[in-house]
């Protein structure tokens, strides 16, 4: 309340009470004066310190909420990276170096896939099927028992299997390592409870940790771990889950703060000084290093490609593929850039929520961006943070028509795109929610159709449409669209949809910008209406 609206006026029996005396002295006019101005000071504090309040409520409150959804390796975080390249560059260049042990990750994770690829007596890896793009369809059909092989080729493949092992042994054991060192500012019982990654007790937004632009990190500590949750994901091989992380933020800083620990001794001066990473005997690079020549050898076989095309796994389309730049990423001084941080892989699991200021014409605005995780056993953790949210960016990679799930390898990813999205669009709680679609990894989708993979061996109700990327994309844009008006609870909803490979940054810079744009006129248009 204002310092004048306090003020009483003579109506008021207060202030008839509190006029001054008729036979007022001179000192006790001054010094009812006096009290009146402290009075007075006191009122205006009060005033002012309300008014800062408001201020910095509304400095608390977002402008802005908006949530990512889609399943697992949709691009969720991807995106996310895309909007901290563009809005907080300092904050995504601090982490760029800690992003160098999941890129090496990847890149060992790749090789072991080739080793257990070309293994003479593989072990049935339900993983690689949905990693390979295998299709639901022959998935279903692959019951058939496969020719007896050639003694000849048998051995063949004996010897070149013991011949790489051999050599690329220490890239395995590194693997480990590099897990235990993403991991190592984890915290055992919060890995112990994160569990199956249900656990009701993070599931909530409460729980979730904060991340603001900056990097910094709020409430619980972070957890990476081998997710070794999913049925198929049991004893086999827990080597072969897919390593996760829980936030995005402190491992990021602990392999950031790791440099600080690479100080020597200098022999001159006896002081300790900063050195550079390929300094330390003990960092990974050295182990890829002594490998490169292994690793480019088994990348370059044409006997191993052959293997790989023959159980149809193309890992030039997985997530993580660093297999042509060997001789780059293991080098001595490798530095990640923009492209080699957009494609790390690294599983989201629970909630991780990001903060940006975001300019848009003469305007800033406060926005909050949450990253959830979403693979099958994740999802539950997704409903908390509907209510208020502003707009939903729902990423559904098109690619992915001939892929089956990795939590569960009897489902299309498509076709599970196609119904979570239908009962995200549905939500009744998401009825106000501006609703934008990216129909992601459409680079991808485009190299596959031209290297022959037809949409209507996956997709039935295709039909004899023509497989070239312009009609494939078209009618996946009008299938996801038709969803949405089929099922929107507000029937006057927008939705903006757009083709989009969000590890391409020109390309999402200008999405983003549109992103924003809509996000923002709507929103004023909203509070107009209220
Ligand atoms: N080629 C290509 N790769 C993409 C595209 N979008 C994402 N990727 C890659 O796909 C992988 C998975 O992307 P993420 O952003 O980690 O997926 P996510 O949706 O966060 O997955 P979860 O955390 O498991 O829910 C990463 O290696 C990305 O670099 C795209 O449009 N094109
Ligand atoms: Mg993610």
């Amino acid at each position: 309340m204002h310092a004048a609206a306090r003020r009483r006026s003579l109506s008021d029996p207060f202030a008839v009470m509190l006029q001054p005396p008729p036979d007022e002295s001179p000192a006790q006019r001054e010094m009812r004066i006096l009290a009146e101005q402290q009075a007075k000071h006191i009122s205006d504090a009060i005033d002012e310190q309300i008014r800062m309040d408001k201020t910095e409520m509304r400095k608390a409150k977002p402008d802005v909420k908006i949530l990512l959804l889609g399943q697992s390796e949709s691009g969720k975080s991807t995106t996310l990276k895309q909007f901290q390249l563009m809005h907080t560059p300092a904050a995504f260049n601090s982490e760029r170096l800690a992003w160098r042990s999941v890129i090496y990750l990847n890149l060992v994770r790749s090789i072991r896939r080739i080793l257990d690829a070309i293994s003479a007596n593989p072990d049935p890896d339900p993983h690689d099927l949905a990693f390979d793009g295998a299709s639901i369809i022959s998935d279903r059909t692959s019951g058939v028992s496969p020719p007896p092989q050639d003694p000849e080729k048998v051995r063949e493949a004996a010897e070149k299997y013991a011949d790489y092992t051999a050599q690329l042994a220490p890239l395995l054991e590194l693997e480990e390592r590099l897990i235990r060192m993403l991991s190592e500012d984890d915290e055992d019982d919060e890995a112990t409870r994160l569990g199956d990654g249900s656990t009701p007790g993070w599931s909530v937004p409460r729980a979730s940790t904060s991340t603001t632009s900056s990097g910094s990190v709020s409430g619980r500590r972070p957890s990476i771990h081998v997710d070794a949750s999913t049925p198929e994901k049991t004893a086999a091989a827990p080597r072969r889950a897919e390593v996760s992380v829980r936030t995005t933020s402190n491992w990021k800083k602990a392999l950031s703060l790791r440099r600080d620990k690479l100080k020597s001794t200098s022999p001159h001066t006896g002081t300790n000084e900063l050195v550079g990473w390929w300094e330390d005997p003990e960092d990974p690079v050295h182990v890829l290093d002594r490998c490169k020549a292994a690793m480019t050898q088994l990348w370059e076989d044409r006997w191993v490609r052959a293997r790989l095309q023959e159980k149809r796994i193309r890992l030039e389309e997985s997530s993580g593929f660093y297999l042509d730049e060997i001789e780059r990423i293991t080098s001595k001084k490798y530095f990640p850039t923009d492209d080699d941080v957009l494609k790390a892989r690294l599983k989201t699991m629970g909630v991780v929520e990001h903060e940006f200021a975001l300019e848009s014409g003469l305007r800033r605005s406060k926005w909050k961006i949450y990253d959830v995780g979403g693979a099958r056993n994740q999802r539950q953790a997704w409903a908390p943070y509907f209510e208020d949210v502003n707009a939903i960016i729902f990423l559904a990679p098109i690619s992915a028509f001939d892929q089956v799930l990795t939590e569960d390898s009897r489902v299309n990813r498509l076709e599970d795109s196609l119904l979570l999205w239908r009962t995200v669009v549905g939500n009744k709680l998401l009825a106000n929610a501006a609703i934008v679609l990216f129909l992601n990894k459409c680079d991808l989708l485009q190299s596959k159709l031209e290297s022959g993979v037809l949409l209507k061996s996956h997709l039935l109700t295709y039909g004899e449409r023509p497989n070239d990327y312009e009609s494939v994309s078209k009618y996946l844009r009008n299938k996801f669209g038709l969803i949405h008006q089929q099922h929107t609870p507000s029937k006057d909803r927008e939705l903006y949809i757009h083709y989009t490979a969000v590890t391409d940054t020109r390309r999402t810079a200008t999405i983003i910008a549109s992103v924003r744009d809509s996000v923002l006129r709507l929103n004023l248009k909203t509070s107009k209406l209220m």
